[in-house]
């Protein structure tokens, strides 16, 4: 698919989406001040997400990540296939898991159940984005920044067709 930030419906640009990641940040900032959390980027959507927000944190914090897929190139999911597991231990931490999209809630419920059953204490979500449905999803994000409706998005990280995770906002992909 072709991106022209001029013809693609943007939902959010940098504007927003920098106003909106600074709310997050700050109810982020509160819930870990008194704590380091492990804050786990989910690879690969994850990236510009958290390079932009982890900056915006304040509290002590170990970084690492998970590289897990169930979309590939494709716009519908399937099982989720793991790259990579986290490399820090995971046993009685606080565990922050950061991903750019939940959307029907099977990736980041599936690695929520890992982590649990690595004896992880706690494990809470951060997402970029939300997506609304009108069906149930397998769990829901405790930091939220933007909300989405049910259609397939792209930039920021997140890709269409395996391209365009560098386009400068969040745009919603035409159809094929
Ligand atoms: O809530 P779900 O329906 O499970 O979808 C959300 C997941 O889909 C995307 O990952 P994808 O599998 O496309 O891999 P990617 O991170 O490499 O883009 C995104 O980064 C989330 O991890
Ligand atoms: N790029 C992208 N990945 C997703 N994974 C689940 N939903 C989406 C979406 O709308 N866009």
């Amino acid at each position: 698919m072709q991106h022209d930030p001029h013809l693609a419906e943007c939902l959010y640009d940098r504007t927003a989406i920098d106003a909106l990641m600074d709310q997050q940040a700050t109810r982020l900032n509160a819930r870990y001040a008194q704590s380091r959390p492990l804050v786990l980027c989910v690879m690969t959507g994850a990236l510009v997400y958290a390079g932009h927000l982890l900056p915006r944190l304040n509290f002590s914090l170990d970084l690492d990540y998970v590289h897990a897929s169930r979309y590939g190139d494709a716009r519908t999911g399937g099982q989720l296939e793991w790259m990579a597991r986290p490399r820090h231990a995971v046993m009685d931490r606080e565990v922050l898991l950061l991903d750019d999209i939940l959307d029907e809630g099977v990736t980041l419920h599936e690695i929520a159940q890992w982590l649990k059953a690595a004896g992880a204490r706690s494990t809470e979500i951060a997402v970029l984005t939300h997506k609304q449905k009108s069906v149930p999803q397998a769990c829901a994000p405790d930091y939220p920044a933007l909300k989405t409706p049910d259609r397939y998005v792209y930039g920021f990280g997140l890709d269409v067709d395996g391209l365009w995770r560098n386009a400068n906002g969040i745009f919603v992909a035409a159809p094929t």
